[in-house]
């Protein structure tokens, strides 16, 4: 084995020297790059592209430092094939290491003796930096023993039984067939991949966002999003991606989807589960209708001291006209105006007419009528300042209706009339009014929400957005759109910001003169240099080349159309489980998601092996589980052994027993966490921070912390390597009651520990 281990060290050795050369060769180019002179503007933006390109190169070679090679293949023909986290060939272009995602490297994750590939051995790599400390093989050839159950068994178990330290890392080394499978799954459709606690879900969607960003470069071009459940759970898996290799994903929460805006404080139950109705679409569709040209009876308004009257028939005419455009408000908000002045400038003629018309009906009358058109001053005697019109009465002819188009539109009570009927709306004062106007929700929603679901979203002005809040937002930036003034407000400003940035880069680069800064600008602008992932970020309406869901089981109806409107393409990964819903307007049937959303392509896979939790803390939380549905198929565990999970009763010395149970694990090792019901978890977190003082709670948990206190809630996702579950029979006692408890005790790596107050729950006995 020594020998193997020799002779694997010679090649890693090779492959760092290679990586050395490069490393050398991307140094140069790029100073060479930074030096050189640019010829022009175009040459500068070129520059500035390949330096971009270079130093994404030496991140990537940056990362080499860790498990560079972890594989070989051996094949029938006697050839070696190198698996890595990255592809290298030799100066002379030979392929010395394949990337883990290209197809040459598949056979490493799927191939068996009996799959009909012609591998014949399977080798994993374990390496320290640049160091290989062991081999482990695995003969395919049917000679070897056909025991083991996993891919590189011994490498995984490794991975599996390691200290966690808060963040997750990548497992390109050890990923098993069924999760490789679902990660060099075709991109299109929605695939949704349900798995029990532990079964990689999340490890194996941010795989796959790795490996559709290197495969398909229409994906790459428009970037990934990935939805996780909390900002303590982005942070826990930020470095996964990067240390992979790549930059082009943005991570986000569903709440953190709208740039600029914000969910400030929590609600009630029952006001989220209203908000998140999917009925609320129609709601908030209601909402803008009743802003276009509702009015009770005729609009009367007075131009030039003459009243006129906009009929309810024309005015329903010019809406309905208006909203025929499928433009969203701000955009059909311009032909209403221009059809609405049109129709005012022929109410205009048609009264001067009329009166041009009567100038026979009698010299006092007519005299009369002529007083007061002058009383309107010289502008409206146009027939004598213009020379056209009328000779007679000084009225407007027909061929003048430009003029008192532009005189219309500057009128301010012209301006009132339109602005009243069809006003220019933002979703947050569309929105505030809506929820703190009883009035006008039940105009909008009378129809579509009873009495109590109104009462319910009721809360007075100026409170700060809820997670609720956000796709309502969403849905009304959508109907409302922007329109054309926002649109050129906004690019000035951007244009603005670049020829700022164009007067630096040629005053630096001494070619001021050669071109001007507005002409460069225009050229940044085209090319707009920040990062993919910052501008995606960035921009509301940014169509991603993919959507990865974490935690989907999560996500309530209106959050849902706010994800789906983000891909066009349909091309998404949903990864979670319904027996894990713990989000009141959560999903608990893929089978109901799907139907709701049937026009997408819906694929459906399953992980059926958990790798994070040890057999006999699974068996503790399965009669929790088949409390909830006494059908759901239990995950296999990857790992058989491990400590039996404890359970200790309290009687009204429920903070005292925290204490003492968290001061024991103080010098453990590793993470804790301690995982209390929402209702007393400040009472809780007081008693650990006796004992542990520095431990991490609140809504910005620190998962690296030694000790931190969570609600089942925000536990979602995360792992730990010891938890202890507190007072389970008031998790239990509140909604989703049971998923949140099954939640808690499958976040251990190790050890599991639970402090009931009072009474033992049924589900619980077994442990007793
Ligand atoms: N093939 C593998 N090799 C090494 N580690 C693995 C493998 N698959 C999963 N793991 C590890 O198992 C743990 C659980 O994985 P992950 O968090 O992705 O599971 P999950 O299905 O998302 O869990 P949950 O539903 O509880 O959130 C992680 O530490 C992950 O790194």
């Amino acid at each position: 084995m020594q020998q193997e281990i020799e002779s694997e060290q010679q090649y890693l050795d090779l492959l760092y020297r290679r990586v050395e050369e490069l490393r050398t060769e991307i140094t140069d180019q790029l100073a060479r790059a930074r030096r050189s002179d640019a010829d022009g503007p175009t040459d500068l933006l070129d520059r500035d592209a390949q330096v971009a390109r270079l130093e994404e190169r030496a991140t990537m070679l940056d990362h080499a430092e860790h498990a560079l090679c972890f594989g070989r293949l051996d094949r029938h023909d006697g050839t070696a094939t190198y698996i890595g986290r990255m592809g290298l060939r030799s100066a002379d272009l030979e392929p010395l290491l394949v990337d883990w995602r290209a197809p040459a490297a598949a056979d490493f994750y799927t191939a068996t003796a009996r799959s009909g590939s012609d591998v014949v051995r399977r080798r994993h790599l374990r390496t320290r930096g640049r160091t290989v400390v062991g081999v482990n093989d695995e003969l395919l050839d049917g000679s070897g023993s056909t025991a083991q159950s996993f891919v590189g068994e011994a490498a995984l178990m490794e991975a599996l039984t390691a200290e966690r330290t808060g963040r997750m890392h990548e497992i390109v080394a050890t990923l098993q067939a069924e999760q490789d499978d679902i990660i060099r799954s075709p991109a299109d459709g929605v695939l949704v991949v349900q798995g029990g606690p532990g079964t990689g879900k999340t490890a194996v969607a941010l795989h796959r966002t790795a490996y559709l960003l290197y495969t398909h470069t229409t994906i790459a071009e428009r970037g990934v999003l990935v939805l996780g459940p909390s900002p303590a759970f982005l942070e826990y898996i930020q470095d996964v991606l990067p240390s992979l290799g790549e930059t082009h994903a943005v991570l986000a929460t569903v709440d953190s989807l709208v740039p600029g805006l914000q969910a400030t404080r929590g609600e009630h139950a029952e006001t989220a589960a209203v908000k998140a109705l999917p009925l609320m679409a129609q709601v908030m569709a209601a909402a803008v209708q009743a802003r276009q040209g509702a009015h009770s009876g005729e609009v009367t308004f007075t131009y030039q001291g003459d009243e006129y009257r906009i009929t309810p028939a024309a005015l329903t005419r010019l809406v309905r006209h208006a909203q025929q455009t499928d433009y969203p408000h701000n955009v059909a908000r311009r032909t209403f105006r221009a059809e609405l002045l049109d129709h005012i400038v022929e109410l205009v003629l048609t009264r001067e007419q009329q009166l041009y018309d009567s100038t026979d009906s009698g010299f006092e009358e007519e005299l009369g009528r002529l007083d007061r058109a002058l009383a309107k001053g010289e502008d409206h005697l146009p027939a004598k300042v213009e020379g056209a019109g009328t000779e007679v009465t000084g009225l407007a002819g027909r061929h003048e209706a430009p003029r008192l188009l532009r005189e219309l539109t500057a009128d301010a009570a012209v301006s009132g009339v339109l602005e009243d009927l069809w006003p220019h709306l933002s979703p947050e004062e569309l929105l505030e009014e809506l929820l703190s106007d009883g009035d006008r929700l039940a105009e909008a929603a009378g129809h579509l929400l009873d009495e109590h679901q109104q009462a319910a979203l009721a809360r007075p002005p100026r409170q700060g957005w809820t997670s609720g809040d956000i796709p309502l937002l969403d849905e009304l930036a959508e109907l409302l759109g922007e329109d054309e003034a926002d649109q050129d407000a906004a690019a000035q400003a951007r244009r603005e910001a670049g020829v700022r940035y164009a007067q630096r880069v040629l005053a630096a680069s001494g070619n001021a003169g050669a071109v001007s800064a507005e002409e460069l600008a225009d050229r940044f602008t085209e090319r707009d240099g920040r990062p993919l992932a910052e501008r995606a970020a960035a921009d509301r309406s940014w169509a991603y080349g993919h959507v990865i869901v974490d935690e989907a089981q999560e996500l309530s109806a209106m959050q849902w159309r706010m994800v789906l409107r983000r891909v066009p393409s349909g091309s998404m990964t949903v990864v979670g489980d319904v027996h894990q819903t713990a989000a009141v307007a959560g999903t608990t049937s893929w089978d109901t998601l799907a139907a709701e959303h049937d026009h997408r392509r819906w694929h459906r896979r399953e992980l059926t092996i958990s790798y994070r939790t040890p057999a006999p803390i699974m068996a503790a939380a399965l009669p929790v589980l088949h409390a909830l549905d006494p059908s759901a198929s239990t995950p296999t565990c990857a790992r058989t052994e491990g400590d039996h999970p404890w359970l200790r009763t309290t009687h009204g010395d429920l903070a005292d027993q925290v204490r003492t149970a968290v001061g024991a694990e103080r010098d453990a090792g590793g993470t804790f966490a301690v995982i209390a019901p929402h209702e007393r978890l400040v009472e809780i977190a007081m008693a650990v921070e006796q004992a542990v003082p520095g431990a991490s709670f609140g809504s910005e948990v620190d998962t690296t912390a030694p000790c931190v206190v969570l609600t089942p809630q925000q536990a979602k996702g995360l792992e730990f390597d010891r938890v202890l579950v507190v007072d389970p029979g008031t998790i239990l006692a509140g909604r989703r009651g049971h998923s949140r408890l099954y939640v808690a005790m499958t976040r251990p790596t190790r050890e599991l520990g639970l402090l009931v107050d009072g009474e033992v729950p049924a589900e619980l006995a077994h442990l007793a």
